[in-house]
């Protein structure tokens, strides 16, 4: 069955990770041998800073605490900083360079460090987003780091704010935005070059229940994490065109309209569980790819993309659901030139499952009249009773169990009702310029972003059925076969940068990352097991329909079912290998952060 909370086990000892308040302040105690001292909290974005101090206060009793949101520019001076990045539209900004340093007024700052000159008895933590910069020397430094899982639930539930800002009541959506594009950008930079220095790793996902582990200790899961195969935390989100296939097939709670989205490799949003004897503490996986790029992605990938995870499996469940959002994603100048994001938005639909009549939209018909599809888009936005006939414009095609539709940026699709796609995609996620919603509105009751000037300037009107059907739609080629597998070739098209490989197996396939960050999801069969042939690592065993990295660094793996002789099959995506002149173009292009 679907494992809902996989971990790695670092160590034995449960005294690796504490856990509560009491436990934390006797360690950190124990960190300031003569009782006093200067201690900071850095913290995540999204950190409940007024529980946490006030957790603190109460069991390390000190003499001063101070808070750097009290340096900070007012939020009118921030929101004039940010301004240019931010724009007024409801999804997108600007990627950007801000920094920490950037919210906070020299004059407060330097005030701040005169009161902490003007006293040194007893212990003064300094707490919150940026308390690291009040000073060049800590006698202990803790890094609180937080989940954007967590983040994004706490938004919702209105109990933060952005950065330097009194929106705790603001739209989650436009939270989501901001911390997307600013908060969590800036936060990233000063995460870099400020935990690689601290004494402790700070966990308060859960409120209740604190965990905090050694630096050391945060080093060894990384360090475990890259040698052999894992799997992030998935987590699952209604939307309103979801079904309910996963609340089936995973056994999920029963207690939302649906579910829509199941995003189980995006490192950059899903956490990794590290397990210390029986303690867990959650951390960040974007910590891996900022920690360990090279030996999770591969030279070759950090070289061309940067300390950034650039392939991302979702599943996409419309049993019973609706439609998605007729929509089409950016070129990639356009997404450099609009948005500074590096690279695009380039998809592929695995079918996991399917309907009867499940389907999906994709290119448009032969022959159609661009004009009257523009305006017909334009009179659906503008008039409710008007609505857009979608089959006139775009081919519908059933969609079967493994079938693989390939979607490079500018081809018009979506998935259709009753069809349970496994995404295989590049790693952006947000840059969706709907085209039509189907005249619904999204589970606020408020009509979603359409975002049609966008989505006209960027459809490939030459991608028509003929060259679709050709193109895109099951491209499979037999590369290399056995008596006991086969290993396919599924995509994705030339234009994307990711390659897919399938394997049919009734027996153990020999697998190699060739120094190259390798992603996996088993879509047939109920379990496999993943090993080393060198005993690197144990036994990695993964069951239907869970996504698993396979770090670059892991090198030689096999995949063998776990019954002998039962048909399972997987699907693998890398990055493909690019030829020496373009590997100097891509080294010039810096990462998104
Ligand atoms: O706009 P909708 O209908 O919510 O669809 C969004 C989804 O569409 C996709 O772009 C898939 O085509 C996903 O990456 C994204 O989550």
């Amino acid at each position: 069955m679907y494992d809902k909370t996989p971990y790695l086990q670092v160590t034995h000892q449960d005294c690796d990770c504490i856990k509560g308040w009491p436990a934390i302040a006797a360690q950190i105690r124990s960190a300031l041998p003569t009782g006093s001292g200067l201690v900071c909290v850095e913290c995540y974005p999204g950190v409940l800073i007024e529980q946490v101090s006030s957790c603190l206060r109460k069991e390390l009793g000190p003499h001063r605490q101070l808070r750097a949101e009290d340096w900070y520019f007012s939020p009118e001076q921030i929101n004039d900083l940010i301004e240019p990045y931010l724009s007024n539209d409801p999804v997108f900004g600007r990627m950007n360079s801000l920094e920490i340093w950037d919210f906070i007024d020299p004059q407060k700052i330097e005030s701040a460090r005169t009161e902490l000159a003007s006293s040194a008895e007893g212990i003064t933590i300094v707490i919150g987003t940026g308390a690291s910069l009040l000073s060049p020397v800590f006698d202990v430094c803790i890094y609180a780091d937080m989940a954007r899982w967590e983040i994004q639930q706490r938004q919702r539930r209105n109990e933060i704010g952005n950065l330097g800002a009194m929106n705790f009541e603001e739209r989650p959506p436009l939270k989501y935005k901001r911390s997307f594009f600013i908060d969590w950008r800036a936060a990233d930079r000063l995460k870099i070059r400020f935990l690689p220095k601290a004494d402790f790793l700070l966990d308060t996902n859960v409120p209740a229940v604190p965990k905090m582990i050694t630096r050391e200790n945060f080093e060894k899961g990384l360090t475990a994490a890259v040698r052999q195969p894992f799997r992030v935390v998935p987590f699952f989100d209604p939307g309103p065109w979801g079904g309910h296939w996963m609340e089936e097939v995973f056994d999920l709670p029963r207690d939302q309209t649906n579910y829509a989205w199941c995003f189980d490799c995006v490192p950059e949003e899903n956490s990794l569980l590290l397990r210390f004897g029986r303690n867990t503490i959650e951390i960040p996986a974007l910590d891996l790819v900022l920690f360990r790029p090279e030996e999770l992605l591969g030279k070759e990938v950090v070289s061309r993309f940067g300390a950034e995870f650039p392939i991302r499996f979702d599943l996409l469940d419309t049993f019973e659901g609706g439609n998605l959002s007729l929509q089409v994603h950016p070129g990639k100048e356009y997404i450099q030139r609009e948005f500074g994001m590096n690279y695009t938005q380039d998809e592929s639909y695995y079918i996991l499952d399917s309907k009867q009549n499940g389907g999906v939209y994709l290119g448009l018909k032969t022959d159609i009249n661009r004009e009257n599809m523009i305006h017909d888009l334009r009179d659906a936005q503008e008039n409710d009773s008007f609505k857009f006939e979608a089959t006139r414009y775009v081919n519908q095609f059933p969609a079967r169990k493994h079938d693989h539709f390939l979607i490079p940026a500018g081809t018009v699709h979506c998935s259709g009702k009753d069809t349970v796609v496994l995404e295989i995609s590049a790693t952006p996620y947000i840059f969706t310029f709907k085209l039509w919603d189907w005249g619904r509105v999204g589970l606020d009751g408020q009509p979603r972003p359409i975002h049609l000037d966008h989505g006209i300037e960027n459809i490939c009107w030459d991608r028509t059925t003929k060259w679709v059907e050709q193109s895109l739609m099951n491209r499979c080629q037999t590369v290399a076969e056995t008596d006991d597998w086969r290993e396919e070739l599924t995509g994705l098209h030339p234009a994307q940068f990711i390659e897919t490989r399938r394997h049919w197996f009734t027996s153990t396939v020999p697998h190699d990352t060739n120094g190259n960050l390798n992603v996996l999801n088993l879509v047939q069969g109920s379990e496999a097991v993943v090993e080393s042939p060198t005993e690197e690592f144990s036994p990695f065993v993964v069951h239907y329909a869970e996504t698993f990295i396979v770090p670059a660094a892991v090198g030689r793996y096999t995949i063998r079912p776990a019954v002998p002789g039962t048909l399972c099959a997987t699907i693998k995506a890398f990055v493909r290998p690019v030829s020496a002149s373009d590997r100097e173009k891509f080294s010039q292009t810096p990462a998104n952060i």
